[in-house]
């Protein structure tokens, strides 16, 4: 089912969604209840305490940190109702917006922690709007039945192009001269100033962005070595090293393309630094946590290393503004800013209008096809599960997601639920510790389905259970 097929599916049914409160009895036909007014199936729902058809304008998502009128405007088209914020909120405002929506969609600077997650009780997907997943406790997300959505590669070209700049920046020191020229000094030097053709590129972590930037170092003479924890196909002359001291002792500039994890916090602290040559340049277009900024600051005092550019840190700050990035934030912002040739940005790396529409585009589409089919394909914390669009030509025909533990005996159990209807397809994939079952099953009356909802609802390890029609 394509993204403008999904508008067609809207006598669909989903006690997830917790519009009405507890199941009670049916009450509503199918087919007739899309025809109603909203206003009315609302009322209707709410007095009755019904399982009720599901529809679109039902839908509640809160976008935060200015994520792209694109994703707006397919949410919009949903009928979906959007709440959205320019900045991310504060924790306390965060878990209260939380408690009622039924998606959120976030980029890199809200944290959506089990705390916070804790407090939604109808949220039943996330969308990361950008490549990085860090920010969302991935686990309990799963465990409580809510996929994730990110966008993997959309807007790697604008870090590479990104990181492009800044070696030449470095290494021309133009972010000194345009300093000085904006206050008046001509400072006409050559010294320590350097063509980047010839010199080596240590790219570490050769993922989507490290490996097109790779290509693009490449291309303006440089020689690329660079260091993952995976054996990665080499692009163009590029060679993998070993270890990650090797790419140290040799690299004239270290970039870094790792995700935050425990095991690339500090990665780039006192040690490394004294590893690497005199003279050599940083640049952090990463996380904050993956470099120790004030073992850095020492580093550059004592001219071990020529230049940084950092583009991330440990603590960023919410929104713009002037006066927002100071030592109350990080401890040595004042430091780091009085030093030489350092290039600052404010998280910008992924910042560029194609690459914020196309992830626009991507996210806003993978969370409308899982809130209307069930569709998870691309979901980073759960098994990707889909089937070709419900018929909706079929009279009686249900859609079953069933979220539930990966244990033994469940697809049993399940199957032995729906065995008095036809299963028309289905479809089971787990996880780890989370397996998901989709079956598309038809002659279901209307009276059925709420006997299908309690049987399944009862049964030990479910984790949380949507019936579309
Ligand atoms: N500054 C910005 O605006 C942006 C920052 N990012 C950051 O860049 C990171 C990398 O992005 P992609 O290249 O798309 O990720 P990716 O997942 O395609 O590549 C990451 C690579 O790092 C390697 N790796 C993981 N742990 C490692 C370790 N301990 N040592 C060495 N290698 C290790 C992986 O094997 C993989 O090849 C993202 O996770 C995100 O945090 C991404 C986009 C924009
Ligand atoms: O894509 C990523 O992981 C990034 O770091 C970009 O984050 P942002 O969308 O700019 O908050």
């Amino acid at each position: 089912m394509s993204a403008l097929d999904i508008n067609n599916l809207q006598n669909s049914f989903q006690e997830a969604f917790n519009l009405s409160g507890s199941p009670g009895a049916v009450s509503t036909s199918p087919t007739q209840s899309f025809m109603n007014s909203l206003p009315q199936r609302l009322s209707a729902a709410k007095q009755q305490k019904v399982l009720k058809p599901f529809s679109t304008g039902d839908i509640k998502i809160l976008l935060l940190e200015n994520v792209n009128e694109t994703a707006i405007s397919i949410f919009k088209q949903q009928g979906y109702q959007v709440e959205f914020h320019k900045s991310s909120l504060p924790e306390e405002e965060l878990i209260e917006k939380i408690k009622d929506v039924h998606a959120i969609g976030v980029r890199s600077k809200t944290k959506l922690t089990k705390k916070v997650l804790e407090h939604a009780k109808n949220l039943v997907c996330i969308g990361c709007f950008c490549i990085g997943t860090n920010q969302v406790d991935l686990d309990f997300a799963a465990n409580k039945g809510i996929a994730v959505f990110n966008s993997p590669f959309s807007n790697s070209r604008s870090v590479a192009e990104l990181l492009i700049a800044q070696v030449i920046t470095l290494a021309r020191q133009v972010g000194d001269r345009s300093i000085e020229l904006h206050t008046g000094t001509w400072n006409k030097v050559s010294a320590r100033c350097w063509e980047v053709r010839g010199k080596t590129l240590g790219i570490i972590g050769y993922g989507h962005i490290g490996s097109q930037v790779s290509v693009l170092a490449e291309a303006m003479g440089m020689h690329v070595i660079y260091y993952d924890i995976v054996t990665v196909m080499a692009l163009g002359t590029s060679k993998q090293v070993p270890t990650l001291d090797e790419l140290l002792n040799k690299a004239d500039f270290v970039t870094l393309h790792v995700p935050e994890t425990p095991e690339t916090k500090n990665m780039l602290s006192a040690p490394q630094f004294a590893a690497m040559k005199d003279g050599a340049y940083v640049i952090n277009l990463s996380r904050g946590t993956v470099v120790d900024i004030p073992s850095l600051i020492q580093a550059m005092k004592v001219n071990k290393i020529a230049g940084a550019a950092i583009d991330v840190y440990p603590n960023e700050p919410a929104k713009n503004g002037a006066g927002s990035f100071n030592d109350d934030l990080n401890k040595w912002t004042s430091e780091l800013v009085s030093l030489p040739n350092i290039i600052l940005t404010p998280h910008i790396g992924g910042s560029t209008e194609e690459a914020q529409s196309a992830i626009g585009i991507e996210v806003g589409n993978a969370l409308t096809k899982y809130i209307n089919e069930g569709n998870s394909v691309g979901s980073v914390n759960f098994p990707e599960v889909s089937l070709r669009s419900l018929d909706l030509d079929q009279e009686n025909t249900v859609r079953v997601l069933y979220i539930h533990q990966n244990v033994p005996g469940v697809l049993k159990t399940v199957n032995n639920i729906l065995s008095n209807h036809n299963i028309e397809k289905q479809f089971s994939d787990s996880n780890g510790d989370i397996a998901y079952l989709m079956a598309d099953i038809s002659q279901v009356n209307q009276s059925d389905i709420k006997n299908i909802y309690d049987e399944l609802n009862q049964t030990s390890s479910k984790i949380s259970i949507r019936l579309l029609y």
